[in-house]
């Protein structure tokens, strides 16, 4: 497989490259659109509630505007993956317009390769020849939708076929007259519905969307039992998408017939709220949707399919569709369109699940905590609008760390990754040092930088004194104990010895004895780092000196009370050197 690319534009040319001055007035070459007046609209009062149909129209619309159009092998990868999610509806290609896209047809076909539940969907124009190549290469096939499409802009109208409105019905209405015959003819097994597409719709007056599509249904005569699909599409994305669930509201109330039709919505992202405006237009009243995975598409793309079916997931409404694994979807996506999926991109993007920042990271660590502990159900977790386990990710990436992170981030970590909970003034003391390398390098740091880091701070720092071994002894006549440690004072093994109520505290009375350091421990915790026999054993002190300065020692050993000794000694460097 070919690399997925990042970058696929050219470079700009040298003179344009620091020109920030628009120079043409955009008053005087753009204007704002027209919206269909409809001030009783409902769809704002009208929340969504259940999934809608959906069609995934990766093989035709995504695949005509691929830089290098998918040849069969990776079409019925793409295929096989769209009935994998569950999508029901599929278009396939535009049959009649090339020989790998028919190819592909007669492959799906011949080789047995659609579900029995799945309706294939092919697009056609409204022209005799490409209408009878598109009959050929469905036959045999179980269930298939044909797709008819003419523009019906009034830009398009004049500009591309140089017809009026009555030009352009006629058009539509031989081209549907064209497709309903060809159904005739195809052996009895397929059975055959019928889409209708005026293409262009958001550039149509709406009273003339109405009337083209009326005059369609004139040729096909859909029922309620067997209804036209008409689909209207955003092909260049105009307006704000309240607009053009005005204009969808608009359409459903006029056309004659409604029960009889399914409508249809097939948005571009050219403003880039195609999702928002497939999901108005939902509102509005729309049954169906087409889209791609991760919006492939013409230009700025098609409506994305994965970002609208898990934006209903998370608020409680089942897509009908798997989602479970987003990046497996995802990888075969890439490897099929040979684009890559943005970092950022809704739910599947890399970056998508992961805090850099200090106080998400302090909300996400204290929110999984709370899930955790309560063991509730309901996803409650501060910046993180979805479980990422729900779309086949880890909480691994969730919280990476660099400059911009605080202690929370870093405690998450050494909990995650090694098992280390760091009591709170040490994530304070050990964060800053961890911050202090992200400022200076600008780099993230990693989870096994961040290890390395805590070894040579903590674990690692044997200067002046390092452990060995000890041994107590009870004092006769007293309830304090004696300690004998075995330790290297600057690599010189030494004994040093000490009393005190238990080890931690005769341990400190024999530094001070050899070395004079006036330390004592404010605070002391340990925990097991596995559990199990042979369970290690990680201890943390706090400690400080009579002017008030704190360190932290911190000490691993299969033996807790070595483990304590040794976090005395790592505290005691840390205050000789402070
Ligand atoms: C919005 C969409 O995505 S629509 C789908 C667009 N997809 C594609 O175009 C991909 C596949 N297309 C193709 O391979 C080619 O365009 C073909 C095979 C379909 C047609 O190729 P050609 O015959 O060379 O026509 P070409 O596309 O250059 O020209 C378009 C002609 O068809 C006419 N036309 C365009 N759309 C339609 C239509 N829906 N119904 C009838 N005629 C149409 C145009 O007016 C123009 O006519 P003219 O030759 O009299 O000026
Ligand atoms: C053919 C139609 C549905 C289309 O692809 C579009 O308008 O974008």
């Amino acid at each position: 497989m070919p690399p997925v690319v990042f970058s696929t534009t050219s470079p700009r040319p040298k003179e344009r490259q620091f020109a920030m001055t628009m120079p043409i007035d955009p008053t005087r070459k753009y204007q704002a659109f027209t919206p269909v007046a409809l001030p009783d609209r409902t769809w704002p009062n009208t929340p969504l509630t259940r999934a809608p149909i959906w069609c995934a129209v990766d093989l035709r619309d995504g695949n005509q505007a691929l830089i290098e159009p998918m040849g069969i092998e990776r079409k019925v990868m793409m295929f096989q993956l769209l009935c994998a999610m569950g999508y029901k509806e599929i278009e396939v290609g535009f049959p009649a317009a090339s020989q790998t896209d028919f190819d592909f047809l007669r492959h799906l076909i011949d080789a047995g390769l659609i579900p029995s539940d799945v309706t294939i969907q092919v697009l056609t124009q409204a022209r005799e020849d490409l209408i009878n190549r598109t009959f050929e290469a469905v036959a045999g096939a179980p269930s298939v939708i044909v797709h008819l499409y003419n523009s019906t802009s009034a830009l398009q109208r004049r500009v591309v076929f140089n017809l009026d409105r009555a030009g352009i019905t006629d058009l539509a209405v031989r081209g549907a007259t064209m497709v309903r015959e060809g159904a005739l003819r195809v052996p009895k097994e397929t059975r055959v519905r019928f889409e209708y597409s005026p293409e262009s719709f958001t550039g149509t007056e709406m009273d003339y969307a109405v009337e083209v599509c009326e005059a369609v249904m004139g040729v096909f005569e859909p029922t309620v039992d067997n209804p036209l699909i008409l689909n209207l599409p955003a092909t260049v994305e105009m307006s704000t998408p309240n607009i053009h669930a005005d204009q969808i509201e608009w359409f459903g109330r006029t056309l004659r017939g409604r029960e009889r039709v399914l409508i249809s919505v097939h948005p571009h992202n050219d403003r880039g709220t195609a999702v928002a405006a497939a999901e108005l237009a939902l509102m509005a009243g729309a049954d169906r949707v087409e889209g791609t995975l991760f919006g492939n598409g013409e230009r700025t793309g098609n409506v994305d399919l994965v970002t609208l079916g898990l934006n209903l997931y998370t608020q409680g409404i089942d897509p009908g569709i798997d989602f479970s694994n987003l990046p497996h979807i995802r990888d075969v996506v890439e490897r099929c369109n040979r684009l890559p999926v943005h970092p950022r991109h809704p739910y599947a993007g890399d970056l998508v699940f992961t805090a850099f920042s200090g106080s998400h990271q302090d909300a996400i660590n204290k929110g999984l905590k709370v899930m955790r502990e309560t063991n509730q159900s309901l996803w409650e977790v501060p910046y993180l609008p979805i479980d990422p386990q729900d779309v086949g990710r880890t909480y691994e990436a969730v919280i990476r760390v660099n400059s911009q992170s605080g202690k929370g981030g870093v405690a998450y970590i050494m909990e995650q990754d090694y098992g280390i909970r760091l009591p709170r003034s040490l994530q304070v003391e050990f964060s800053k040092i961890i911050q202090k390398i992200a400022d200076e390098t600008g780099e993230e740091i990693t989870s096994p930088m961040m290890w390395k880091t805590f070894e040579a701070t903590y674990l690692g720092n044997d200067k002046p004194y390092a452990f060995i071994d000890h041994q107590t002894f009870p004092e006769a006549g007293s309830r304090e104990r004696l300690l004998t440690a075995t330790v290297k004072v600057n690599g010189a093994v030494k004994s040093v010895d000490g009393r005190g109520s238990g080890p931690v505290e005769a341990l400190v009375d024999a530094i001070r004895k050899d070395s004079g350091l006036a330390m004592t421990i404010d605070d002391y915790e340990e925990h097991t780092l596995r559990p199990g026999s042979d369970a290690q054993a990680v201890a943390f002190m706090r400690a400080s000196l009579p002017d008030g300065r704190i360190r932290h020692g911190v000490g691993i050993d299969a033996n807790i009370v070595a483990a304590a000794l040794k976090a005395v000694l790592s505290a005691a460097n840390h205050l000789a050197e402070a």
